[in-house]
């Protein structure tokens, strides 16, 4: 079965400006999402529909095997620089609300707010460390052996990507240069939000998520105690969150003069608690309205949906109404994502960044190149195509036969949760043509799907009843890649129409702290269904193929 294609709504508005002219004047939002290789912004109306759009590459260093890092000036440069575009030629006074989503990262401030160096080198332009950095092994190893309460509601075994590892390896390794000096340390979406209002609070998903913090019971002080980290109790958590706010809810006064200034705003607009960049996706996607075509999670509850966020990574995210224990997958998590819902969030470390290095590396990938660009496509789009051509001389389940990868070159995220997990590849053979780098592409392209589905079964086993994929992030603009999700895992996906999912997460959270929407969780259309602000959700359906 080829893949269906519905368009069901009309993507009214898409990429131009609301002139006035056929649409009633209207309220704005704004919607800054910080990936982990770039920085997009979009304004968005009332309805959810995004109207204009920017995008700027950001800046990451690897100064060894496993240390990645970036500068917050750099970020906030790219956010203040796209955000100005978006909004040229536009009444500004129109614009309400600001929400910000990004990676996970740690930002480390002075006591003056001034950038920090988290690296040996002393460079204090680099003051953040990355989410996908694997410095703090031996950090993470300690704190798992304490065995502390708190790990239960990280899956069991704290990942080396989460907080408090970091925090300890800069305590440990960088005590003078940077952990006696620290005034402030920021998870990159409160870091934005602090950046645009002065407010120092931090938004509940990224302490409930990455710094074991408890929404029920707050900050327990015997696990800072145990690993080591107790100076950082003092003055009531005050360095790293003392004020905690649910996504959504508007900070202080408003956009400060000078952040107005710098992003092209008007000062005083609402800016809202952020979110996390997989929640911000998440939000975009979960509660979609899917009435009328047909889906079976149309008849079910929202807990049987699961957003998946595929850029760098991909996460996995499914909602419950009670907590469940899944070992492996991070939480459960109480109101991180959608308020009043229990948050699992399933991973995998590298999925967009492991399909990138597995073409890039291959011999004949100049040749690709050459050939993408003299048909104007991109790489995957000419890989894809390729593809086709060879399954016309054998059906596409048997390309990959012989050859097999195992994903985990960047360690296991879920449900394995095994850092010290390599990547493998079987099967090779001395052929270095393009043939074999399509196939090879295929092959990595496949066993990530086939990640996604572990995942699942560990999710489902631990309770959760999931039928429906909803997917978005880059890799959802990869047909390959989400036809063979829907394959391997043998679940119906859903596409958004609009590819900036996670943008309009961000944009709904500037909306909700405007006071216009009430809630990012505004409607109640039936007892186990419900939409976002953006009402008029626009989907494309992919029919769901057979395993094998
Ligand atoms: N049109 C596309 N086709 C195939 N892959 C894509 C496409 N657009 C983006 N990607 C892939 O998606 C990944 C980046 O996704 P993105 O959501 O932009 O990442 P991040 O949020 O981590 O910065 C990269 O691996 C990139 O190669
Ligand atoms: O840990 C995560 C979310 O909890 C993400 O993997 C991290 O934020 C990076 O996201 P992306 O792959 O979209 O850049």
């Amino acid at each position: 079965m080829h893949i269906r294609l519905h368009k069901v709504k009309n993507n009214k508005g898409k990429g131009t400006m609301m002139s006035g002219g056929d649409q009633e004047p209207g309220h704005y939002y704004v919607g800054i999402d910080v990936g982990t290789g770039s920085v997009r912004a979009a304004l968005v109306d009332q309805r959810g529909i995004l109207l204009a759009f920017a995008e700027r590459p950001i800046k990451k260093w690897e100064p060894q095997f496993n240390h990645h890092e970036q500068s917050s000036e750099d970020i906030w440069a790219a956010c203040c620089h796209v955000t100005k575009k978006i909004v040229q030629g536009i009444d500004v006074h129109r614009i309400r609300g600001l929400g910000f989503d990004a990676t996970c990262s740690l930002v480390v401030l002075d006591k003056q707010f001034h950038p920090l160096p988290v690296n040996h080198e002393g460079d204090s332009y680099r003051n953040i460390i990355m989410w996908l950095d694997h410095r703090a092994v031996s950090q993470v190893h300690r704190i798992n052996k304490t065995k502390h309460d708190v790990l239960q509601y990280v899956g069991g075994v704290m990942s080396v990507e989460m907080q408090a590892p970091k925090l300890l390896w800069l305590k440990e390794n960088l005590r003078e240069t940077c952990w006696d000096k620290a005034g402030h340390f920021f998870d990159l979406p409160d870091f934005l939000s602090w950046k645009a209002t002065g407010v120092t609070a931090r938004s509940l998903c990224s302490l409930v998520c990455k710094w074991t913090y408890s929404a029920e019971k707050g900050w327990d002080d015997s696990f800072w105690k145990m690993i080591g980290l107790e100076d950082l109790i003092g003055d009531n958590y005050s360095k790293i969150g003392n004020l905690v706010l649910p996504p959504g809810t508007s900070l202080g006064s408003g956009l400060t003069p000078e952040a107005a200034k710098e992003l092209g705003l008007p000062p005083g607009i609402a800016v809202a608690a952020s979110l996390i960049d997989a929640h911000a996706g998440g939000l975009g996607v979960i509660g979609a309205d899917v009435r009328g075509y047909g889906l079976v999670c149309e008849e079910q509850p929202v807990t049987s949906r699961l957003a998946v966020i595929c850029g760098t990574s991909s996460c996995h995210m499914g909602i419950s109404k009670d907590p469940i224990f899944v070992p492996g997958v991070w939480g459960p998590y109480f109101s991180a994502m959608v308020p009043g819902f229990w948050l699992n969030e399933g991973g995998q470390s590298v999925t967009g960044k492991l399909i990138d290095h597995m073409v890039q590396s291959h011999a004949a990938f100049p040749e690709l190149q050459a050939k993408a660009t003299a048909r104007c496509q991109s790489i995957y789009a000419y890989l894809n195509s390729h593809l086709d051509l060879i399954k016309k001389a054998q059906p596409v389940g048997f390309l990959t036969v012989d050859l097999h990868v195992w994903p985990d070159f960047h360690g296991n995220r879920s449900p394995l949760a095994d850092l010290t997990l390599k990547g493998m590849v079987t099967g090779l053979t001395l052929s270095q043509g393009l043939d074999d780098l399509a196939i090879l592409y295929l092959a990595t392209v496949q066993a990530i799907a086939f990640g996604t589905r572990f995942i699942i079964e560990a999710m489902q086993t631990a309770g959760h009843s999931l039928s429906t994929l909803f997917l978005c992030g880059g890799l959802s603009k990869n047909p390959l890649f989400v036809q063979m999700h829907a394959d391997i895992t043998g679940m119906p996906v859903v596409l958004s129409q609009e590819v900036e999912s996670v943008l309009v997460g961000a944009a709904v959270l500037g909306a909700c702290a405007s006071g216009d929407f009430t809630s990012v969780q505004v409607m109640s259309l039936e007892e186990h269904l419900f939409i976002l602000s953006h009402s008029e959700y626009s989907l494309t359906l992919f029919g769901t193929r057979s395993r094998g």
